[in-house]
């Protein structure tokens, strides 16, 4: 069995709370994009994300895939997706294929859990707990979107003495 199964057995619906995107957006700050107005098939000439990028000031963009056969050291940085974590900058994630999960915690704790698939864009914002898993397909492919340079270092949760964690709770007031 391979990490990410046994990853799911353990994990996958019975302790996460499950949200749509849309509603778990007005609670955690998250913007989403779900409106049908995006197309992944065309995502390279694709007017509404170009929109969206000049009006975020989003300036750089990469593919991940996510499988064991496409992913170099696969079973390693599910792993590390899947730590509780945070990041200094927003996470801007747009899902070009296939299915996969953001979990964030709600005011009591608990992991709420985002199923996102095709078309879905999600900004987590910068100072929110959060980890990422695939379903049982094992596979997605995503775009990531940076303002500026990316920067991908995670802090690991216990993170709570940093500023970008207190602005952020200081955001949900
Ligand atoms: C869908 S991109 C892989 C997950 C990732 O980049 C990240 O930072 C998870 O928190
Ligand atoms: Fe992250
Ligand atoms: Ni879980």
């Amino acid at each position: 069995m391979t990490w990410v199964t046994e990853n799911l057995h353990k994990h996958s619906l019975f302790d996460c709370l499950q949200k749509s995107l849309s509603s778990a957006s007005t609670w955690y700050n998250l913007q989403t994009s779900q409106d049908g107005t995006l197309d992944a098939d065309i995502y390279e000439s694709d007017p509404e994300l170009e929109k969206i990028c000049k009006d975020q000031g989003y300036t750089y963009m990469d593919i991940i895939t996510i499988n064991k056969d496409a992913l170099p050291n696969y079973e390693e940085k599910l792993k590390m997706f899947f730590e509780e974590h945070l990041h200094m900058d927003d996470e801007i994630r747009y899902i070009l294929d296939g299915r996969a999960y953001f979990d964030v915690r709600d005011k009591e704790d608990r992991w709420i859990r985002i199923a996102m698939s095709k078309g879905d864009l999600i900004t987590l914002p910068s100072g929110i707990y959060h980890r990422f898993t695939l379903d049982e397909t094992n596979y997605t492919k995503a775009m990531r979107l940076f303002v500026g340079e990316p920067v991908w270092k995670a802090y690991n949760r216990p993170a709570d003495d940093l500023e970008i964690r207190k602005k952020y709770l200081d955001s949900l007031h």
